[in-house]
């Protein structure tokens, strides 16, 4: 005899209560965790630790939640967890609603303390001064290519990289109207804008676009004047209480964004090797010819692979290049500790950016 909604539901409130008392069991021993941590003086946030833990449920569950369920629910479960210990602080490119924000929950989950910034060098710089434990930003985007002002700040910042996460940035241009007609002017960042070019040609093609400091910013404004549109996230759409004139209007469908996830060395030290790891460096080499085959060599000979190969210019005027590389493994690996041994001895600047845990 199948059992009737109200006999499955209240199996689901027994269950619910069961899991109440559990996580609450858990979150009473995270705590303990957490006065050992600060009579250490360790740090709070363990990326290592909570990768294992995911990785060690995915493969003893049963089902039928999916392994991305899996992940999803326990990311949240230890941010919750973690901020009894101690809130995290977490730096972004503000306002409210942009694609760094929903960056920074998919990382660290929904239970940190926000510190909105108004540019990316206030991110650097709010971390770096301590006002926030950590920053995301982003550094790559897949119709776009690298993120020049974020690559640039890494060179002369104190920060390092600790973990990195890649979103699916799909944009919408949003209005007080959810129509196209009578728009006089779009308003992003200059990445939205370039992401949507082929759609605003076709759509929009008279229409001035205007370049903000973010993409809710833009939503910000487009909600004080009707003829202004905004191309930002439903969540931005939704905070500013704009209408969605038209869905997805990114020209490619995967359009996808890298943030890192950086901190200040003291805050929190390179994770420890999580299994797939990836180490970034920036390195210059002399001018010379030959010069940057030279830089690959010792990656053959101790076969590591290069994931990310991209070029800054250096601002002397002398056509002289910043490379920015990363390299998959993890230096406690003998092989790497080797390649990046022989690189360096090849280059006349060379920084590690960070060792981490690759991203999803
Ligand atoms: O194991 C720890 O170090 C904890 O603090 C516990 C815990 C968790 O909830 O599982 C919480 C925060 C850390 O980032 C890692 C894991």
């Amino acid at each position: 005899m199948p059992k009737t909604l109200a006999e499955l539901r209240t199996g689901i409130d027994q269950v619910d209560r069961e899991l109440l008392v559990l996580l609450n069991r858990r979150a009473a021993l995270a705590n303990e965790v957490g006065e050992i941590k600060r009579a250490e003086g360790s740090p709070v946030f363990r990326p290592e630790r909570e990768a294992q833990v995911i990785n060690g449920l995915q493969a003893a569950n049963p089902g039928p939640l999916k392994p991305d369920n899996i992940a999803h629910v326990w990311r949240e479960i230890m941010s919750a967890c973690r901020a009894l210990e101690a809130p995290q602080r977490v730096a972004y490119l503000g306002p409210a609603g942009t694609f760094s924000e929903a960056a920074a929950l998919q990382f660290f989950g929904s239970s940190i303390e926000h510190v909105p910034c108004v540019s990316i060098d206030e991110v650097f710089r709010a971390t770096a001064a301590g006002t926030a434990e950590y920053g995301v930003v982003p550094v790559e985007n897949s119709t776009e290519g690298v993120i020049a002002r974020s690559l640039d700040l890494f060179l002369g910042s104190p920060l390092h990289i600790v973990g990195e996460t890649s979103l699916l940035v799909r944009h919408n241009l949003l209005r007080q109207q959810n129509t196209l007609e009578g728009i006089e002017a779009v308003l992003a960042h200059p990445q939205a804008l370039a992401q949507c070019h082929g759609w605003l040609n076709n759509h929009l093609p008279e229409v001035e676009r205007r370049a903000v400091s973010s993409n809710a910013e833009g939503a910000r404004l487009a909600a004080s004047n009707p003829k202004w549109a905004a191309i930002a996230s439903e969540r931005a759409g939704a905070e500013f209480g704009l209408h969605i004139a038209a869905h997805a209007i990114q020209d490619d469908a995967f359009n996808r964004t890298r943030f890192a996830v950086v901190c200040l060395p003291q805050t929190l030290a390179a994770p420890e090797a999580s299994g797939k790891d990836c180490v970034s460096l920036i390195v210059s080499v002399p001018n010379r010819p030959g010069a940057v085959h030279d830089i690959l060599v010792p990656l053959k000979l101790h076969g590591v692979s290069m994931t990310r190969f991209e070029s800054r210019p250096a601002r002397s005027g002398q056509w002289e290049y910043y490379f920015y590389i990363d390299l998959q493994g993890h230096p406690s690996q003998p092989h790497v500790a080797a390649a990046l041994k022989d690189l360096q001895a090849l280059c006349a600047f060379y920084k590690v950016l960070g060792t981490y845990p690759l991203g999803e």
